[in-house]
């Protein structure tokens, strides 16, 4: 005999298996050409920034914009078999999860799933998939993009080149060398390395703290060092980069203590997610100017409300999270999410399954 708690457990399960069979034989008996149904975020608006790609979508799916759902989401409910999200624009909670009967699957554009409550969503019996490594090489370049920008001044010499300011350039202006600085990675995983990869052409002296110490291998193609503690990385270099994945143990990971250990002439750049660096300790360290410069993909909120402090520092550089944006990396994820979003629907393992 099944134990009583178990099931308990599998009963929404089968529940929800019949029903999705049963509304895959009711579309094919209205119509063998239907095309299953997502819900997406961003495809709204026209110009928005993933439309171009809504003809990729669209050749496997009908798509149905959170606008379209916010207007009309009692007819649209039971024909959504699928969630596109790229971050947490959309709020999959429970409310939604309990309006969205025949859901199979919601694929993150993106590796990072934190926005995402994976046990809730799974007991819902529906799949959670992201888009690991296609986003590699765009992040890394967007964090260098940030400390060359920062170190060397690029916004300011561009706004005045626009202002046609006259006289000679102010000494503010002057930028440091990131050639030959030392580079401090906190999380050497797939992004951080590709990071090592290039700073290492920069000739930059290279330094990493991570929950597990690389192959030496690894370490001697990037030349780059172990730190065991973040401390030590904190406290000799002119640039740290932080690339960590936010989880319970990374909240607030720089915190006022850390950001106490470094230099005064030190760049924080962040390109994980935005709560990863305590934002009023780090407002508060720019204050004092007891570090020398940040350059930021991720806050929080993103964007930052207007007449956020952090974006009156003429040394702190802001993006509003672009580190995946370009044209090509941004196909190749849709791409990812489509054909994920495809397996799971035929009941098969998406090769990109997030498990927790
Ligand atoms: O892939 C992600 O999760 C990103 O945020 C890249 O910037």
């Amino acid at each position: 005999m099944i134990p009583v708690a178990l099931s308990l457990q599998l009963a929404p399960r089968l529940v929800r298996s019949f029903r999705y069979t049963y509304s895959q034989l009711v579309r094919t008996s209205k119509n063998t050409m239907a095309k299953p149904c997502i819900l997406a975020t961003r495809l709204g608006a026209p110009g928005g920034i993933y439309q171009c790609y809504a003809p990729c979508i669209e050749k496997h799916f009908t798509i149905i914009t959170t606008e379209e759902f916010t207007q009309n989401r009692q007819n649209l409910a039971g024909n959504i078999e699928a969630v596109f999200v790229w971050g947490g624009v959309l709020k999959v909670d429970r409310d939604l999860l309990q309006s969205l009967p025949y859901l199979k699957v919601v694929v993150n554009g993106g590796v990072g799933v934190d926005h995402l409550d994976i046990p809730l969503i799974n007991s819902f019996g529906v799949k959670v998939c992201n888009t690991p490594e296609v986003v590699d090489n765009a992040t890394a370049d967007i964090g260098m993009g940030l400390m060359l920008a920062s170190a060397r001044k690029i916004l300011d010499g561009h706004n005045y080149s626009v202002c046609h300011e006259s006289g000679d350039l102010l000494e503010s202006s002057m930028g440091t060398d990131v050639s030959g600085a030392t580079l401090g990675i906190i999380g050497m995983g797939r992004i951080g390395y590709k990071v090592a990869k290039r700073a290492s052409a920069f000739d930059m002296k290279i330094l990493y703290h991570n929950r597990n110490r690389r192959l030496e291998e690894e370490e001697q193609a990037v030349g780059a060092s172990y730190c065991a503690k973040m401390e030590d990385l904190l406290r000799s270099c002119d640039f740290v980069m932080v690339v960590v994945n936010l989880s319970p143990q990374t909240h607030k990971l720089i915190g006022a203590k850390e950001l106490a250990m470094l230099k005064p002439t030190a760049t924080l750049i962040n390109i994980s997610r935005g709560p990863v660096v305590d934002q009023d300790a780090l407002v508060d360290a720019l204050q004092r100017k007891a570090i020398g410069a940040a350059a930021l993909d991720v806050t929080y909120p993103e964007p930052l409300p207007r007449g956020h402090p952090l974006l009156s520092f003429p040394n702190v550089i802001v993006l509003p999270h672009m580190g995946t944006h370009t044209r090509e990396t941004s196909g190749v994820m849709v791409e990812r999410m489509v054909t994920n979003a495809l397996a799971a629907l035929r009941g098969d393992t998406p090769p990109n399954e997030v498990k927790v």
